[in-house]
Parts: C-alpha cells; sequence; structure tokens
C-alpha cells in the first residue's frame, strides 16, 4: 500500500526537517499550498521569522515542493486488493440531462460534508433499500425531481486514507417529473454540459463525468485523503455499449 520504504523515510526525514505538516485546510481551491522558498534553506533557525518574509508566490512554491515529496509516501491504488476490497458505505449519485438545451441538473451541496461542492444529487444508501429506491429518494428529498428510466453508467471504488471504503453508483438519464427545488441540503441549477464547473467538483469528476455525460461507461478506482483531496486513481474506461460493470 506504500510506496518504496526507503525513499518513504527519507522524505519523511526531510519533510520533519521543515517543521510541523501545514493541513490541507491552509491550501488553495485548487489543492495546491500557498508557501514557496527552497524548503532546504535555513531550517527550522528563524523560520517563522523568515515565513513572515516571504511573498505569497514564494510560499506557494515552497509549500508544494513540500507537498511533492511527501508524495512519496501516499498510496496508490495499485496497491489495493480490490478484488477483496469491501465497502463500508455504499452512496448513489444521479445526473439528469436535458436533451434540449443539452443541459445537466447539478446541484450545490449544502450539508456539512462536502459543503459548497458541486455535483449530482444523491447520498448514502439506507438500510433495506435498493439503489433504485435511493436515487429517487436522494432526488425527491434534495431537488424534488423525481428522475426516471435511469441507468447504471458509473461504478465508483473510493478508498478514504481514514480507512472509510465507499462504492458510488452514478446513475444518467434524460427523464424526469417535478421542478427542481432547493432544500436545506442542496441548491439545484442546470449547466451546459460542456460547461461543468470542474474545479468545484470532487477531483474525480474532472476524469469521468465529462467521457459519461457523452454516453461511455466507466469503472473508477480512487483513493482519497481526509481532506477530500484525491490521491491516486485508475480509470478502465468501457463502451457505452456495455451491460454490466
Ligand atoms: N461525484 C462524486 N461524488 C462523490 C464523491 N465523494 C462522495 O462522497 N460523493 C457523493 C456520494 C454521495 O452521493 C454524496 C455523499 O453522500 P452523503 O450521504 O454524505 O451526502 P449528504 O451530506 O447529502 O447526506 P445524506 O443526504 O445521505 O444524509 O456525495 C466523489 O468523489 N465524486
Amino acid at each position: 500500500m506504500i510506496g518504496n520504504p526507503e525513499s518513504c523515510k527519507e522524505s519523511k526525514k526531510s519533510y520533519q526537517e521543515l517543521g510541523p505538516a501545514r493541513s490541507s485546510s491552509e491550501f488553495g481551491v485548487d489543492g495546491l499550498c500557498e508557501s514557496g522558498q527552497n524548503p532546504g534553506s535555513g531550517g527550522n533557525v528563524g523560520r517563522e521569522v523568515d515565513i513572515m518574509k516571504e511573498t505569497a508566490a514564494q510560499q506557494r512554491i515552497r509549500q508544494c515542493a513540500e507537498y511533492a515529496r511527501s508524495l512519496a509516501c501516499l498510496p496508490s491504488v495499485g496497491d489495493i486488493d480490490w478484488q477483496h476490497w469491501q465497502p463500508t458505505v455504499h452512496a448513489v449519485l444521479c445526473y439528469i440531462s436535458n436533451r434540449q438545451t443539452d443541459e445537466v441538473l447539478l446541484i450545490k451541496r449544502l450539508s456539512a460534508y462536502a459543503h459548497g461542492l458541486i455535483s449530482g444529487p444523491g447520498g448514502k444508501l439506507e438500510n433495506g433499500e435498493s439503489l433504485e429506491q435511493c436515487v429517487v429518494r436522494e432526488c425527491c428529498e434534495e431537488i424534488a425531481v423525481e428522475p426516471h428510466n435511469f441507468c447504471l453508467r458509473a461504478d465508483l471504488f473510493f478508498h478514504f486514507t481514514n480507512g472509510v471504503r465507499m462504492r458510488g453508483y452514478a446513475y444518467f438519464t434524460d427523464e424526469w417529473s417535478g421542478e427542481p427545488q432547493s432544500s436545506e441540503e442542496a441548491i439545484p441549477f442546470w449547466c451546459k454540459r460542456d460547461r461543468l464547473p470542474l474545479h468545484q467538483m470532487w477531483d474525480d469528476d474532472a476524469l469521468w463525468l465529462p467521457y459519461v455525460l457523452q454516453g461511455g461507461r466507466v469503472r473508477g478506482y480512487f483513493i482519497f485523503d481526509d481532506d477530500n483531496r484525491m490521491l491516486s486513481h485508475d480509470i478502465v474506461w468501457l463502451p457505452a455499449e456495455t451491460r454490466e460493470f
């Protein structure tokens, strides 16, 4: 699960020399970080004063370098035995398309988890519920829309470094009833299919969503850290006519 232990030790060592790790909440929205300057120079002596003197651009470069070094120790999807991997959580997503306007119905999430992120409506499977029932319930609860004749086009395996393992099922349709309405959980909006706000969506969406919205199917494997940042991925592209995953 972990890369080369020696290089890992090395990079951990040099990482520690830099002082305490910064949480990724200190990184900018695009997942990059905000400080610069050669991290090897100067050690920890007078470090706080040095940081005060850094320009924003220098800070950004330095933190990016720290982050890049730390990557050597992070898990990769290739290290996981996916055949025996069991999800702890099942969740659905639903993407409703309007063919006439070439738009897709998205939501801005308002709940604590992933607040402000944009995605299709969806949520976790409840006890005794089928995936299809979950799709309808989540869409009705979140945006007062009922999708019809939806089909599964993305089978997503999310492994989080905190131990959570979520299997996500993304459904697609162009049939629905009801007018989208805001709720406590979401603000719905129509978005042109070729203008997805990918920088405001989960990292993995940029990899597979445009392809699936064009009719393709995917099976995707992802590792995320505690801050919802994607560390590693692998995507199996399946032709549109694929019936089973
Ligand atoms: N596209 C995409 N969806 C994701 C990712 N990670 C992730 O949790 N989701 C989806 C799966 C679920 O549909 C939703 C999270 O479910 P949730 O149940 O915690 O959402 P919620 O806060 O609305 O809670 P609830 O309504 O189920 O109680 O977000 C991701 O990386 N990409």
